[in-house]
């Protein structure tokens, strides 16, 4: 994708006569939009057409009253961050940019028109181990580039993986994300691959993420780091083989005991190696959890070639696990 292929171009002169050709940020209504994709807090996505190049985004609009008066600015500020730092990998949906207008703050980003990877997984119950196998690799390997940029994403979770037209994941929603080495988290005074690198000091923390894919140390101490998406990455590589989160309980203070207790198990014919991997990752102790290298070279991923080759070859056929 050719950089800035969002904004356009205007030729003028400039007080010389000379021709100058001038960038012009694009606003509202130089699109056609389209329908509702996603709602969030306090946002919606709609699909959207650029008028001039035909080509397809999806455009996240917030209301700036409501942020205001939900005292909101800052997690918005901090999506906007977060995305600005990660616009080089194809796992992440990427912010071209932003305009406003009297009511609303908009952000151009990356169309995924395949959905959330949760309503396919609903579709589909279960993945066999083949699709488990290369959607978790470019999860992880999404996850190893965000906190390569000091970035923890906080909330992980099927609803957050985006799919697009070639049905490769796009991690999406960033306004719940830490920005390290800002404000007092760590900055990377620990050594590179530290699992706690970015644990906040005694901060309060007013985050938790979405209930069944919440680190207990998140729950414990208010510790959020980046071994803190890798619990979170288990429990994604658990529900797409066995169709459900492995902390669930009636409500949100039941999956919490769960959590912190550690309580749960696997269902039977469970695949033995996945069962391995995840019991490595939903560690209570961050610092035990299984580092990113050690995961890719689990066995569990034996056959998948990491880097660039795994976004270029083609997603696997969707099937259930039975
Ligand atoms: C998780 C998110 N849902 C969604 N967020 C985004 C979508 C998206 C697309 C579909 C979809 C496409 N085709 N059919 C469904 C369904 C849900 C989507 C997209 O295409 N591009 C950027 C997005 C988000 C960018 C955000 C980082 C700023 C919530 C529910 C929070 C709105």
């Amino acid at each position: 994708k050719e950089r800035g292929a969002a904004v356009s171009t205007r030729q003028e002169v400039d007080a010389n006569g000379r021709p100058v050709s001038k960038v012009v940020k694009k606003g509202v209504k130089d699109f056609n939009f389209g329908r509702t994709l996603g709602e969030g807090s306090y946002s919606t996505v709609l699909a959207a057409t650029d008028r001039q190049t035909l080509r397809e985004y999806a455009i996240k609009v917030l209301d700036k009253r409501h942020i205001i008066k939900e005292k909101k600015v800052k997690y918005v500020n901090i999506e906007k961050d977060t995305l600005n730092r990660l616009t080089d990998h194809p796992g992440i949906v990427r912010l071209y940019y932003t305009f406003q207008d009297e009511r609303s703050l908009y952000f151009v980003l990356d169309l995924a028109s395949g959905g959330e990877l949760l309503g396919t997984l609903k579709k589909m119950g279960t993945f066999d181990e083949e699709c488990t196998r290369f959607y978790g690799a470019q999860i992880l390997d999404s996850i190893a580039y965000m906190h390569s940029r000091g970035i923890i994403h906080r909330d992980l979770k099927p609803e957050n993986v985006l799919l697009d037209d070639k049905m490769h994941t796009k991690i999406t929603d960033f306004g719940t994300a830490k920005i390290l080495g800002l404000n007092g988290g760590q900055d990377g005074s620990r050594p590179a691959g530290d699992p706690m690198d970015g644990a906040e000091t005694d901060r309060a923390v007013s985050f938790v993420g979405t209930a069944e894919y919440v680190s207990p140390e998140l729950l414990t101490d208010k510790n959020a780091c980046k071994a803190s998406d890798l619990w979170a990455f288990g429990c994604i590589i658990y529900q797409l083989l066995a169709g459900r989160p492995p902390f669930k309980a009636a409500n949100e203070y039941l999956t919490f005991q769960k959590i912190v207790a550690l309580d749960y198990t696997f269902p039977d014919g469970f695949p033995e190696v996945a069962r391995d991997l995840i019991e490595r990752l939903l560690v209570l102790d961050p610092a035990k959890r299984l580092p990113i290298d050690h995961i890719k070279n689990h066995q569990f991923f034996d056959g998948i070639i990491w880097g660039k080759g795994l976004w270029k070859q083609k997603a696997p056929r969707l099937r259930s696990y039975v």
